[in-house]
């Protein structure tokens, strides 16, 4: 696999024009599931999930994340394509390892990182989109519904299986997925813990675009990005934060609520016990494989 470096506090607009090179990407030592890249040209920067082999989303890929999301911001970026390194999963959405038999203070600092990462991108100011070339189920579907546009590969899957583990997703899953689809398909997936495929998905509007290849998935979100080029910067992110200020606003308000929700759910015995079984029931099947 390439070795992704990660580019942070590079000024968009005191990146120089180049003709050979297009992107530029910077290390530093702190980020190692991460690569952040800004292209020189277009200004939108592609966020690339690394932590092989799923991506599955622990406290400090989270908090690289947060502190991406925050760079393309404060750059100035025109907008940002969140994709991944893999070439059969976006992310298996959190890592279950962080939620079964947790550490007290590790486990809080996890849910709280979720916590940033989601509000930083849900309420981005930059117009943000989703090359999702892999599976995307739970915390995978919840970053994809995040952004403003998702286009998707074929025969992969997505949605919010969470009833399927034994646990329950949060209102804050559950409002974002509800802007997407309608109240009823949303209602039924999420308490069955549906994976819907690509064509579904594409179907009941869960993803925008259907494409065959990773490049035709960034150049997608590359175009819904470029459609906002007539647009006033400020006055569209003004706009988007009309749609998105209540659930902002309403998980900033119970922070601290929602996490001893998320405690006293996931430490009940019944919820380790399947917590368990299900990690089982992964780690048979990819033995297997
Ligand atoms: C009103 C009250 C509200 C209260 C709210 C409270 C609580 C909410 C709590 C939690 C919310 C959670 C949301 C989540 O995101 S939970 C995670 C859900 N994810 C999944 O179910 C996906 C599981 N994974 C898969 O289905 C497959 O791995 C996948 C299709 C993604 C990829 O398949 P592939 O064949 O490529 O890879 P595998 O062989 O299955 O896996 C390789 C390796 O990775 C391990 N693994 C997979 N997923 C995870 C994961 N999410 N976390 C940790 N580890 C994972 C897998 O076990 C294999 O490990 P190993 O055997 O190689 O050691």
């Amino acid at each position: 696999m390439n070795i992704i470096r990660t580019v942070r506090s590079v000024a968009f607009s005191s990146i120089p024009n180049r003709t050979l090179s297009t992107t530029r990407s910077l290390s530093t030592p702190s980020a190692q599931y991460t690569a952040f890249e800004v292209n020189d040209k277009t200004g939108i920067a592609t966020l690339t999930l690394n932590r092989p082999p799923v991506n599955s989303l622990n406290l400090e890929l989270l908090t690289e994340m947060r502190n991406c999301l925050k760079d393309a911001e404060t750059n100035k970026c025109k907008g940002l394509i969140i994709t991944s390194s893999s070439n059969s999963v976006f992310t298996a959405g959190l890592d279950l390892l962080e939620m079964y038999q947790p550490q007290d203070e590790r486990v809080k600092s996890f849910w709280t990182a979720l916590q940033s990462m989601w509000m930083e991108l849900y309420g981005s100011k930059i117009p943000t989109a989703a090359a999702i070339n892999g599976h995307a189920p739970a915390g995978g579907c919840l970053i994809a519904t995040a952004c403003e546009y998702r286009v998707m590969l074929p025969n992969f899957t997505i949605g919010l299986n969470e009833t399927l583990i034994g646990i329950v997703a949060p209102k804050w899953f559950v409002s974002a997925f509800l802007n997407v689809v309608p109240r009823r398909v949303a209602e039924q997936a999420i308490t069955q813990g549906k994976l819907f495929t690509t064509a579904e998905a594409h179907h009941v509007g869960l993803v925008d675009d259907v494409v065959n290849t990773k490049e035709e998935a960034i150049a997608k979100c590359e175009q819904f990005i470029a459609s906002f080029k007539n647009v006033n910067p400020y006055a569209r992110a003004l706009t988007k934060q009309q749609f998105r200020i209540k659930e902002l606003q309403e998980l900033e308000q119970q922070r601290e609520k929602d996490l001893q929700i998320f405690l006293g759910l996931i430490m009940q015995p019944s919820v380790q016990k399947a917590m368990g079984i299900y990690l089982e029931g992964l780690k048979k099947k990819s033995k297997k494989q």
